[in-house]
């Protein structure tokens, strides 16, 4: 190991932003060293790639997967511990340079806390923790100099249109959707969609809980209040457009009316890079974009009417305080009702919204209050009925 290597722990590293970026560091094994990696269940994947990483720690979220793990990763000279709380203790060991935070969900915002308040840099792909606490989180990362450099196709996008433009205003940011696999049906269609078509993404494969944020447009949702922390802007800074082929990942316009927009195929493991690799742009095998293989590059509205979920976030942003811990929690156990055939798609909708009007409202929430909040909404959230 040499001192100039980027020593990174991932957080979540058995699932797609994960492994994708353990694909990354295998091309770049003079760059980077794994130090930590974490699974929530999937003991077999952790337990492989530890074998094949060799890092420093893993942890098993599962404790009662902790002695599978254990036992097979003995005879390495490699930690192993279990539980949530050892999330929070392994991002602050002093050995971590960088903290890959591919948690999905909520439960990616203690362990980002205790990285930021130990002085690490954040590669974010876990966009629920700006969503819930973006405030907190900004103004901690802050006062510990510490750079949170995005993940997320779209933020990766701005971001990199971004270098070289610090000092220069921006005029607005576009965020670009897919759209999803619903693209233009009615409500009337959406009605009976199922599960199986809406893990169906037409351009990405990601983790279940992001796919179906894609399908009702609340990713783009999350995505608006992700970038409006990340890149310090006003609400009427950012918009959104359905752009189908997800070529140009997002774009920005700066105070002469010049845009930049990046573009490339749909492939995470550039953004991983970039994150991981910055202020260096790292060489990569991956497949080139050509501009003959797509001829028509097309954009539209979006329907804000028929998938209300993307209105509902921008009502979140809009109130502020607690309101976008409120949605996130709500969605996420909309989520898992659809996943488990408890609810329809479009009641995700009526249950976000619902949450979101009878939950109290905190308008300067400190970090209790958003525990407090997530834990409410997730009560009145599960008891929910059609
Ligand atoms: N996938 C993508 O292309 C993109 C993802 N993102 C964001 O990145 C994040 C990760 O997404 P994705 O990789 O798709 O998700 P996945 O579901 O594929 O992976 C989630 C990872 O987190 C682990 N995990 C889940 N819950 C817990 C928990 N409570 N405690 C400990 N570990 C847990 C899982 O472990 P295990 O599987 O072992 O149980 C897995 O390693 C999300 O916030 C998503 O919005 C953003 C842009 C693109
Ligand atoms: C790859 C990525 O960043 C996802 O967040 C992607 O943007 C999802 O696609 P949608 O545009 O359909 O939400
Ligand atoms: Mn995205």
């Amino acid at each position: 190991m040499t001192s100039e290597k980027k020593h990174i722990a991932i957080l979540g590293s058995t699932g797609s932003i994960g492994t994708q970026a353990l694909e990354v560091i295998s091309a770049h094994r003079d760059k980077f060293e794994v130090e930590v990696l974490t699974a929530g269940n999937n003991a077999d994947l952790l337990i492989q790639q530890a074998q094949a990483f060799k890092p420093n720690v893993v942890v098993i979220g599962n404790d009662d997967l902790y002695d599978k793990v254990f036992n097979a990763l003995d005879s390495l000279d490699i930690k192993v511990y279990a539980g949530a709380k050892a999330l929070c203790s392994v991002v602050q060991m002093e050995s971590v340079h960088m903290v890959l935070t591919a948690l999905v969900g909520y439960a990616g915002l203690k362990p980002t806390i205790a990285a930021i308040e130990a002085g690490k840099h954040i590669a974010l792909a876990n966009k629920e923790t700006l969503v819930v606490a973006g405030d907190l989180i900004t103004r901690l990362a802050q006062q510990k100099a510490v750079n949170i450099y995005p993940v997320d196709s779209e933020h990766s996008a701005i971001f990199q249109c971004l270098v070289g433009e610090f000092h220069n205003p921006i005029e607005k940011i576009i965020l670009t959707a897919s759209g999803g696999p619903f693209r233009g049906k009615t409500r009337e269609e959406l009605a009976n969609v199922t599960k199986a078509q809406a893990l169906k993404h037409p351009n990405w494969e990601m983790g279940a809980k992001i796919t179906i944020d894609s399908a009702s447009l609340m990713n783009k949702g999350l995505e608006v209040i992700e970038a409006k922390w990340l890149f310090g802007l006003r609400h009427d800074q950012i918009e959104v457009i359905v752009h189908p082929q997800s070529i140009i990942h997002s774009l920005v316009q700066f105070e002469d009316g010049s845009m930049k927009a990046q573009m490339g195929l749909p492939d995470m493991k550039l953004p991983i890079q970039y994150a991981l690799g910055y202020p260096e742009r790292l060489k990569s095998d991956f497949p080139r974009f050509n501009f003959l293989d797509y001829p028509e590059l097309t954009f539209e509205q979006s329907d804000t009417k028929t998938f209300r979920n993307l209105q509902l976030a921008f009502d979140a942003m809009n109130k502020g305080g607690n309101m976008p811990c409120i949605l996130n929690a709500a969605n996420e156990v909309a989520v898992e009702k659809f996943l488990n055939d408890e609810i329809g798609f479009l009641e995700m909708s009526d249950l976000i919204a619902e949450c979101m009007q009878k939950v109290s409202f905190i308008e300067k929430p400190s970090y209790d209050d958003y525990v407090l909040s997530d834990k409410q909404t997730r009560e009145l959230a599960k008891a929910f009925n059609i």
